[in-house]
Parts: C-alpha cells; structure tokens; sequence
C-alpha cells in the first residue's frame, strides 16, 4: 500500500501522519516537498496540519499556490483519495478542491482539546469503517475552523451527502456554519476535515476513533459496530 504526505514549511503535525500511516499500512509514507511537480503512485494522498508559510494572508492560501498542489489537483481528478487534515483542509479550500473557507474561530482564540464527531455519511471511501451516526473522539488543535459555505454551496453539500462529520457539541469549538467539521468533494474522494484522527490511532494514542478514516481510504475497513 503506497501512502504519500506532502511537505510545506511550518507545518507540524507531519511527523503524526507519518507514524500513523506507517502504523496502518506497515510501510513508511513516500514524502513529498512542496516545490515538487509530481507525486509517486499513491493509494492516499495526505495533507497533514500545521501552519504552513506562517498562515500569512489566510491560512493554507500559500501553500495552495505551491507546484506540488497542482500534482494534488491532478491526482484528485484522477480518483486518487486525497486526504486534508486542519491545515490541509485549509489548503484543499485555498486550492479549490474542496468549496467553502475557513474562517477564524468565533471565540477567536486557539482552541486544543478533544472534540466528538457525529458520523453524518459512512457512505463516502472515507468514512465506510464507521457507521451512519456513530459518534467518535477526535483532537482539534485550530485557531481557522470557523467552516463557512454561502446558502447555495451549503445546500449543495447538504443534498450531495458531502458532509462526512459533523461536531455534536453543545458549542462546536469554533462555530462552523451547520457544525460542519468535515467534507468530501462531489466526487467523493478529496476529504477535508479539522479534526485530527491521526492522534487516535493506536491504544496508546487513549483511543483508536480515528483509524477508519485511513482504513476505509486504503480499502482496509471492516465497519465498526456502532
Ligand atoms: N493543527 C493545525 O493544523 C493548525 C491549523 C491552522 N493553521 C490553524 O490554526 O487554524
């Protein structure tokens, strides 16, 4: 199973993608700086988090423009699955690859804790481990969640079954139109998401909620009981 993540200055969270895809697929992710034009043959793209070029002028709106991103669009209109987390779901919107922005969080401040995610779609290559309203544990770590999509959009993913998670909070942590904290592109295979399911992968992360999403991307899931 061929893994790939790609590399941006200032991202930080890099590292934990590497070792939780070497720990799901047994063989150590291909990696790929961001001034590169091509990409190995992958079974999953990843676009790990952090605060790439600094978040200057909006977070993930450098990176987007970086060669490497255009080797992303290209594996994406492929079919190939490529996956953002935080920093990468910024990116992915920046690139267009995914609709919608994310704002600054309404608090406006950094928020870091544990969050749960209602499975809202188990129907998506990322999502097929869990089961339709499974709720799990997931870490965000953030201060640009705030998702926002105008009506038109909004409504789009609502009826194309785009939205893969959602919090199910009292408060979501950062006030993202509809609780949205993850979607999927109308072709099903670019997810974004702000959470960080790359930190629950083995018991000694405290739990294991977040290995699905890799499973079911690799084609490696049997559905978890809900
Ligand atoms: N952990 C992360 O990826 C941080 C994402 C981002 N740059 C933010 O703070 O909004």
């Amino acid at each position: 199973m061929n893994t790939t993540v790609v590399l941006l200055p200032g991202l930080n969270r890099d590292r934990d993608m590497i070792a939780a895809l070497k720990t799901i697929t047994g063989k150590a992710p291909a990696t790929v700086w961001q001034t590169e034009t091509a990409l190995p043959k992958s079974d999953l793209v990843v676009i790990p988090g952090g605060f790439s070029f600094g978040d200057y002028l909006r977070a993930g709106a450098i990176a987007a423009r970086s060669p490497v991103m255009r080797a992303v669009a290209e594996a994406a209109a492929k079919g190939v699955p490529v996956l953002g987390v935080c920093n990468g779901f910024q990116i992915l919107c920046e690139a267009g690859l995914l609709p919608g922005a994310l704002m600054r969080n309404t608090t406006l401040r950094f928020v870091c804790r544990e969050v749960k995610l209602e499975v809202v779609n188990a129907r998506t290559r990322f999502s097929s481990g869990y089961a339709n309203g499974q709720v799990i544990r997931c870490p965000v770590a953030h201060h640009d969640g705030n998702y926002f999509a105008d009506e038109t959009t909004l409504q789009q993913l609502i009826d194309g079954d785009q939205i893969v998670f959602r919090y199910a909070e009292a408060t979501n942590p950062n006030g993202a139109i509809n609780d949205i904290a993850g979607i999927v592109n109308a072709a099903g295979n670019v997810l974004g998401m702000m959470p960080h399911p790359e930190n629950l992968i083995e018991p000694e992360h405290g739990g294991t909620d977040g290995r699905a999403i890799f499973e079911s991307a690799l084609g490696m899931a049997g559905r978890i009981a809900a």
